[in-house]
């Protein structure tokens, strides 16, 4: 099998990796620049940012490159990570009693073979207090994450409902992913 590096800083897509048997993998941080080329529709963003990572850490002899990107869009709107508090509350304002869609664009990389697919969840926000939201951000939880929300923790009171694959909204579409691995000849059930 290849060695399985991560191109990703993020706890989170660690954490997904091992829970789904990939334990053995090396993690290599991608320092790409966020930017991408204008006029892409949504999936084309994340997934365009997804490769730019992929592309931007070496990869040796035999090694496969997992890399992604998550991105929150809300009607025209795209949501990263906030820069600041003040960001965070203008975002959670926002998304609250409303409707999003959470992006992951997901790139492989083995030699000059290369896959890049994305995968969309769609969220509902109930509607939240300001000293709710305040109170959430005080936690701390909001401002590494895209959204400036996290499903997987507090977050999760603010969310009324989902639909699609959970993982996704975490930063990594793990049935997407696993036959994604497929075409790189590597099954996770066998
Ligand atoms: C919406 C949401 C996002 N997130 C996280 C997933 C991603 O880690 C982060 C979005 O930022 P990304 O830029 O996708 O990833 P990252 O900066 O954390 O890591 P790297 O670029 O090195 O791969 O937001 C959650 O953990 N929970 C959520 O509910």
């Amino acid at each position: 099998m290849a060695k399985i590096v991560l191109a990703s800083g993020s706890p989170r897509r660690r954490e997904l990796l091992k829970r789904i048997g990939i334990t053995d993998f090396e993690i290599r941080v991608s320092q790409a620049e966020e930017s991408y080329p204008p006029g892409l529709c949504p999936a084309g963003i994340v997934e365009s940012l997804s490769r730019k990572k992929a592309e931007a850490v070496p990869c040796g002899t035999g090694e496969l490159i997992i890399a992604a990107d998550t991105m929150v869009f809300l009607d025209d709107q795209r949501l990263g990570k906030p820069v600041d508090e003040a960001d965070a509350l203008r975002m959670l304002t926002a998304l609250q009693g409303r409707r999003h869609t959470v992006r992951t664009g997901v790139t492989l990389r083995q030699g000059d073979k290369s896959l890049t697919q994305s995968e969309a969840t769609d969220v509902c926000f109930r509607s939240a207090s300001e000293s709710e939201l305040l109170a959430y951000i005080a936690t701390g939880e909001p401002m590494d994450k895209a959204g400036a929300y996290g499903v997987q923790g507090k977050g999760a009171l603010l969310v009324e409902r989902l639909e699609g694959d959970f993982f996704n909204v975490m930063g990594l579409p793990v049935l997407r992913l696993s036959r994604m691995l497929e075409y790189f000849g590597i099954s996770l059930l066998s």
